[in-house]
């Protein structure tokens, strides 16, 4: 969508091997906070952000909000121990982000410390469905197809842009890249309204406008996708233990995806190059545990390198005609 917004001359197409609700954004609560990326500057993770929040907010503000999904949400993050960032950098973006009073403490025995704040939630699979209408309005091409090697796409297409997520490991042999695995159970609880969040992000309540998002799990280099029964119980007990009135909710799914985790996301342009023949492509994906948070940035990102590209493209096109 960012490309056809910058680069309105470009004919796009999406090309993927799963659609929604079976990619793995559509197993995330998609709440906005962020995770850190440690190789990444903190004031490039911060626009993107902040980029992120103010999109979305609009769409929250607007007729659209309810089908795409997109809601303000408050809540609290509590610390057992206070933490030594008590100010992270994103904490100017979201709204209202202030210290928990100890009145609200009372609430959470076993905590000493927590943050109270706004932020938005991206419902999937509604959101997903929501941009992939917006794509086709916009003219865009969408085919179920899974690539084996990039260079396949040279005859058909200009540009390239990878977005495949954990699917990049194959795609482009990225071994920087690793799975997270992450279970969430989805459970039927209209009553909870307010987010809750261990600091440490290991366990997790984020109400959604159909349910609410329980988590969480984070096992590093486990690619299976299949729920472990063992592993709901136990997400539902922690939860349960931080806001009890959970006890009396339904499990109504369980889901399971692969963050694809790196550093730093692969934000980047790259040139192709077999017998003389050029392709150029942008990379966007290693976006780790929070895609959500900062999707909207980092497409913007990758959308101005596909100007670029074009750019380049142009130039050495108009060198050759010379
Ligand atoms: C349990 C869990 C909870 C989460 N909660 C949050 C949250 O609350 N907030 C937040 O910000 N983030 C959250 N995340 C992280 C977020 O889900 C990811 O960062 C984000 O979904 C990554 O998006 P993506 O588009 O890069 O990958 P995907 O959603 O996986 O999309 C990649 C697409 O590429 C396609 N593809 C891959 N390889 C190929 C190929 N070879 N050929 C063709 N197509 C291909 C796939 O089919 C897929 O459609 C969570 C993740 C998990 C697992
Ligand atoms: O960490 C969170 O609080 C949100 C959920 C998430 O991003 C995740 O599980 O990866």
């Amino acid at each position: 969508l960012c490309i056809t917004e910058t680069c309105p001359s470009c004919s796009v197409t999406v090309l993927s091997d799963q659609f929604s609700p079976n990619t793995t954004s559509d197993v995330a609560a998609g709440i906005l906070i962020p995770h850190t990326y440690p190789d990444t500057p903190i004031h490039v993770q911060k626009q993107w952000f902040k980029e992120t929040f103010s999109h979305l907010f609009a769409i929250s503000n607007s007729a659209e909000a309810s089908e795409a999904g997109i809601h303000l949400v408050s809540g609290w993050q509590i610390f057992k121990n206070t933490p030594k960032e008590q100010l992270p950098f994103w904490s100017d973006v979201v709204l209202g982000f202030r210290p928990m009073s100890q009145a609200e403490l009372q609430k959470f025995p076993q905590h000493r410390f927590g943050q109270a704040f706004t932020t938005l939630k991206c419902d999937c699979p509604p959101y997903m469905l929501w941009l992939e209408k917006r794509l086709k309005a916009s003219g865009v091409q969408i085919y179920p197809r899974k690539v084996a090697d990039l260079w396949e796409l040279h005859r058909e297409y200009n540009i390239v842009v990878n977005c495949a997520g954990i699917g990049a490991h194959q795609l482009v042999g990225d071994k920087k890249l690793f799975p997270v695995r992450g279970q969430v159970l989805k459970v039927q609880a209209p009553w909870v309204k307010n987010f809750i969040r261990e600091g440490d992000g290991s366990t997790y309540i984020y109400p959604g406008i159909d349910s609410v998002t329980l988590g969480g799990t984070r096992e590093k280099d486990n690619w299976s996708l299949s729920p472990d029964p063992d592993t709901t119980q136990d997400i539902f007990d922690r939860c349960c233990s931080l806001e009890p009135s959970l006890r009396g909710a339904q499990v109504v799914k369980v889901k399971v995806g692969l963050r694809p985790s790196r550093q730093c996301i692969r934000m980047q342009r790259e040139v192709l190059s077999r017998g003389g023949v050029k392709l150029p492509v942008v990379h966007n994906y290693g976006h780790g545990s929070g895609g959500f948070s900062v999707h909207r940035g980092t497409a913007k990102d990758a959308a101005h390198l596909v100007g670029e590209c074009i750019a380049a493209l142009q130039g050495s096109s108009s060198r050759a005609k010379l």
